[in-house]
């Protein structure tokens, strides 16, 4: 380190109080995502709830609580706006502490240079470098576009924050960092293993019917994309690319086992490209100085036309509910939020711009509902004000426990008929009558 930089660090260096003081009523805050969370100033922040009104709150799906949130119950201090739920948005947004940003992810880091004027962004990276940069770590996304819009920029030091290398914007310089905060240096987000059910299992069979030598592969979050990266671990396909939004444990198994080269892409050759990573420290510890992973902003990572350079990509991707005109709810049910549209939209997008790629909507035909009963998911119609996540013109193939189905070029009846043929077949009946009565029915249809 130059001894620039360190007279660089050392006045720039202040304490999360110092920070939280930057603050005033009606600001708008950046607050970090991921695994990056934000702890310091949080707490700090959280003490001055009594001197401020209206202060907006951003963060990308914030997983460990806020302080600033559970000190303001009213929501009178802090407004707390998520890009994408995670459960803890989820159980806030009920009770009316959280609200949704809709976004296709590609798109927000222009959203944020277009219509965001942050006064502050705190964001967590790791200690600085020999040349006076600190990494962002495990969240690219829109944390550089937030650090070029904000007014002022505070950095909390995290020294177990592994350092992602990158494609581009994976790091800060001293020199555009108005204040460096050292914080509890806690360990990052510890995602828990996601146990999968049979049907998982099942889905993830026909998922690997899908799959090539060659594939480049996106999965998304939870236990199905889990066991299917275990799958793949276990198979005999050969270089597989990694084309990913989120890089989650299961590419560090399927990496060890042999099955990733990246050889056979396009573009980035040889690297896993993703714009955030989480899940155990066995994932962090793989990235610390890996080169074999390249981090960018979600502009390139899941910009449609920059996906489907690479040849066969496959998307992974789960849904909550499915109509039989095959829209796709995988982000509420009903007007509960769960989560959001993410990179899902992206992703199918991409895939199916990519030469012999495929957007996989994966769905368990049923579910639990809160009383006990089992319901389809496979519906006649979304629930009431159900919001969609892939409208049908671009959904690709369904797969569900009981097989895949590719809807491309396929009309309403045939959809409706391609969709029953793969829902449990006790919800079979009931739905050919709904299809009927919706008009979408021909007496010729084939339930296998
Ligand atoms: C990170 C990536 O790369 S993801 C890829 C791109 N992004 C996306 O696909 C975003 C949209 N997708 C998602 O958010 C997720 O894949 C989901 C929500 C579809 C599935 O995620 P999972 O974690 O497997 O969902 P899970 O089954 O645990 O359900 C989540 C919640 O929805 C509720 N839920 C699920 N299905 C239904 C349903 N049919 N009706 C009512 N509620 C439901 C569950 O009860 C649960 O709520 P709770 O936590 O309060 O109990
Ligand atoms: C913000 C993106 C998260 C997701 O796609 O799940």
């Amino acid at each position: 380190m130059t001894t620039r930089h360190k007279e660089q660090y050392r006045q720039k260096l202040g304490s999360a109080d110092q920070a939280a003081a930057l603050v005033k009523s009606g600001d708008s805050l950046f607050m970090g995502e991921f695994a990056q969370n934000v702890e310091a100033v949080d707490v700090a922040l959280a003490l001055r709830k009594n001197d401020l009104r209206d202060v907006i709150l951003i963060t990308t799906t914030r997983a460990k609580p806020l302080r600033c949130i559970e000190a303001d119950p009213g929501r009178e201090s802090f407004i707390w706006n998520d890009w994408h739920f995670s459960g803890l948005g989820r159980k806030y947004g009920e009770q009316g502490l959280a609200s949704y940003i809709p976004f296709s992810y590609h798109q927000g880091p222009q959203n944020v240079m277009l219509y965001e004027q942050p006064d502050v962004a705190v964001v967590q990276v790791t200690p600085m470098d020999a040349q006076g940069f600190f990494n962002f770590s495990t969240s690219c996304s829109m944390t550089p576009a937030y650090c070029r819009r904000a007014k002022m920029v505070v950095v909390e030091v995290n020294t177990k924050a592994p350092r992602c290398l990158g494609g581009l914007d994976e790091a800060i310089h001293i020199s555009q960092v108005d204040m460096v905060v050292e914080g509890p240096n806690s360990l990052l987000l510890q995602l828990p293993e996601s146990q999968a059910s049979d049907a998982d299992r099942m889905i993830a069979g026909h998922v690997m019917e899908l799959l090539e030598d060659g594939s480049t592969i996106q999965l998304g979050i939870g236990a199905l994309p889990n066991i299917v990266g275990s799958m793949i671990a276990h198979s005999g396909l050969k270089d597989l690319g990694v084309h990913t939004e989120m890089l989650a444990d299961s590419y560090v198994d399927m990496y060890e086992a042999g099955r990733i080269t990246g050889m056979r892409k396009s573009i980035d050759r040889g690297k896993m490209v993703y714009t955030f990573a989480m899940g155990s420290q066995k994932l962090y510890d793989f990235l610390d100085n890996n080169p074999v992973a390249a981090i960018f902003p979600a502009s390139y990572t899941n910009d449609p036309g920059v996906i489907g350079q690479n040849p066969k990509v496959v998307a992974i991707n789960n849904a909550i509910e499915i109509d039989l005109f095959t829209q796709v709810a995988s982000e509420a049910a009903g007007t509960r939020q769960i989560s959001g549209t993410g990179g899902q939209l992206d992703f199918i997008l991409g895939a199916y711009k990519s030469e012999g790629g495929k957007g996989l909507i994966c769905i368990n035909s049923t579910f639990k509902k809160k009383d006990g009963t089992i319901g389809s998911r496979i519906v006649p119609s979304l629930s009431a004000g159900t919001i969609v996540t892939c409208p049908r013109s671009i959904v690709h193939y369904v797969v569900t426990e009981f097989g895949y189905a590719q809807m491309k070029a396929k009309s309403t009846w045939q959809r409706a008929e391609a969709l029953i043929n793969i829902s449990h077949p006790d919800f079979r009946e009931q739905l050919i009558k709904e299809a009927e009565s919706m008009g979408i029915w021909r007496r010729s249809n084939k339930i296998v």
